[in-house]
């Protein structure tokens, strides 16, 4: 299980481990931690590596100078871009620069972040460390330092990122200053002292690459209780079960998939398709629309009219392609006012969104409820922006699942799963092949199904948000994506990690 913490709470451990260590202990672990990871991916013959460092006037350049001096001690050919400090450095600062000054890297001290673009030109780097900022970057890399950042963008080689990729937000995953800044994209980001949320979310997982942490051997009691984690099969495997042989279809739950307004008919036959294929004992497609007869390609399931349907009888997945109608509206305000355990999606959140009575009767509900909102439908729930949302993900999901009283699925890269009381999950698992027309109905049906077979709400979302991932990251180690995957395609693959699941770890 990997905590994810704060930058405030990075900043108290730091300040509360330091007073037990001698002065720079915490820059010479993160300078050696880096090089220990750089190392890694250099060649056996390592003098034949080129490394640029890329040190910068904060503690980030302190940690960058202490890497390059280990680099260069293990016999590469190191150079460091060293920007000095704009005011009086720490102490320990200084004793990076004097022991990176005395080995036998190649240091340039420079003036401007120009200088350090053309220093950079004419060299086929093996690697590039960067150190140019890290948790204290306090505005959008701007001007001289956007060229830097950028020149390196274009390069090919690795690169590892100390503590945080320079301009990323740690605790967002957004760029520093907006569109107004930049950042650096590494292959390894090298994350001290614990994992942070940035590097997972939004702008984080382009960004920052493989995220390696490095506790610096910080004493564990002086680390507070997580509120945030990275999702984990851990964190939800106490709730898989085998089938029993006794079981039968009404073992294994019922859902109802409300929606399909005319023309939107296909996304709740793929939410429907992907509970049955999840395991749910029976599923029944509930169109606000005319209800085909059957559904060809899955005979099995019950197509009838929402209008007919006794929403107390199943689990509920309300909105795939449900549209904005007064009739949709109609189906949202009965099925809410069913006992029944909901997930809303889609047009289900922006009916809610615009309805203050909905708002209320859905805060008052006791039974499970899940709410699958992607960031435009999370913006209009919560009274602003989708720029605003994708700038904190994590405080988002956390202000939505407290409004109104639910488990948030956060959708997106890095999908964010928030808990009344303010625990958030940030999903790790998926990829851009998600990216496409329907992904989120057959997420919603995969919850659904997981709640008819008797997963709690919290877990449900938690396994839903990473076997939705699972599935398409094993479609992508086939071959058969990024580019291209259908929503259509996730169920088989869905139904496969669902098995495999309750094999490895069902009771
Ligand atoms: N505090 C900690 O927990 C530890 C910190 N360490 C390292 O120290 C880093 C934090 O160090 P700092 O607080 O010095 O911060 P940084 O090194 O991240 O950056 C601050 C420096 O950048 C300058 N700056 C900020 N925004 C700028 C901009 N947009 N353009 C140009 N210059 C800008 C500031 O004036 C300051 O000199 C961590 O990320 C980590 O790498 C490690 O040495 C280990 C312990
Ligand atoms: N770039 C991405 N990386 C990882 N997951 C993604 C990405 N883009 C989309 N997803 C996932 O795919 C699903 C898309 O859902 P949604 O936006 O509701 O699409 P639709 O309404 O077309 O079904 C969500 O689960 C989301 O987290
Ligand atoms: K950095």
């Amino acid at each position: 299980m990997t905590p994810l913490f704060t930058v405030a709470e990075i900043r108290t451990i730091e300040h509360a481990a330091a007073q037990r260590l001698p002065e720079g202990a915490l820059m010479q672990r993160a300078g050696q931690a880096g090089a220990n990871e750089a190392l890694d991916l250099l060649p056996f013959t390592t003098s034949r590596a080129r490394v640029l460092v890329l040190a910068g006037p904060g503690n980030n350049g302190g940690d960058a100078l202490e890497t390059a001096a280990h680099l260069a001690h293990a016999g590469a050919q190191v150079t460091i871009l060293h920007f000095p400090p704009t005011s009086a450095p720490a102490a320990e600062r200084d004793a990076a620069l004097h022991r990176a000054v005395n080995s036998p890297a190649r240091l340039m001290t420079l003036a401007s972040a120009a200088d350090g673009q053309a220093a950079m030109q004419g060299t086929d780097w093996t690697l590039v460390v960067d150190g140019l900022f890290g948790i204290g970057l306090a505005r959008a890399i701007t001007g001289e330092f956007a060229v830097l950042v950028a020149t390196v963008n274009q390069l090919r080689c690795q690169v590892i990122a100390l503590d945080v990729p320079s301009g990323l937000d740690a605790d967002t995953g957004a760029i520093v200053g907006g569109d107004a800044g930049t950042a650096l994209r590494a292959t390894h980001t090298v994350t001290f002292i614990g994992d942070k949320p940035g590097l997972h979310t939004a702008e984080g997982r382009d960004h920052a690459g493989l995220v390696i942490p490095s506790s610096l051997d910080i004493d564990r009691d002086l680390f507070p209780p997580a509120r945030a984690k990275l999702n984990d099969v851990a964190l939800f495997a106490h709730c898989a079960r085998r089938r029993r042989h006794s079981s039968h279809k009404g073992s294994n739950g019922s859902v109802a998939v409300v929606g399909g307004a005319r023309g939107m008919a296909g996304a709740p036959i793929l939410a429907a398709r992907t509970a049955l294929n999840a395991g749910a004992g029976r599923v029944y497609a509930c169109f606000v629309g005319d209800p085909p007869a059957f559904d060809a390609a899955q005979p099995e399931l019950m197509c009838r009219s929402a209008q007919e349907y006794d929403f107390n009888s199943a689990i509920l997945v309300i909105g795939p392609g449900m549209g904005g109608s007064a009739s949709g509206a109609e189906m949202l305000a009965s099925a809410l006012h069913s006992h029944s355990p909901v997930v809303l999606d889609a047009d289900a959140l922006n009916l809610v969104a615009g309805s203050g009575p909905l708002q209320t009767q859905l805060a008052q509900r006791s039974a499970p409820c899940i709410l699958t909102p992607h960031p435009l439908e999370a913006a209009r729930l919560l009274g602003m922006s989708a720029d605003q949302v994708q700038a904190d993900r994590p405080a988002a999901a956390r202000r939505l699942a407290s409004k109104l009283a639910a488990t948030v699925v956060l959708k997106g890269s890095g999908t964010v799963i928030a808990a009344r009381d303010g625990t958030i999950v940030i999903n790790n698992t998926g990829n851009p092949a998600l990216a496409t027309a329907g992904a989120g109905d057959v997420l919603s049906g995969l919850c659904g199904a997981l709640l008819a077979q008797g997963w709690p709400e919290w877990e449900a979302a938690l396994a839903g948000a990473w076997l939705h991932g699972m599935a398409a990251d094993v479609l992508v180690s086939e071959g058969a994506g990024p580019i291209g995957i259908t929503a259509s395609e996730l169920i088989p693959a869905i139904r496969a990690a669902v098995n495999r699941l309750a094999a490895q770890h069902g009771s």
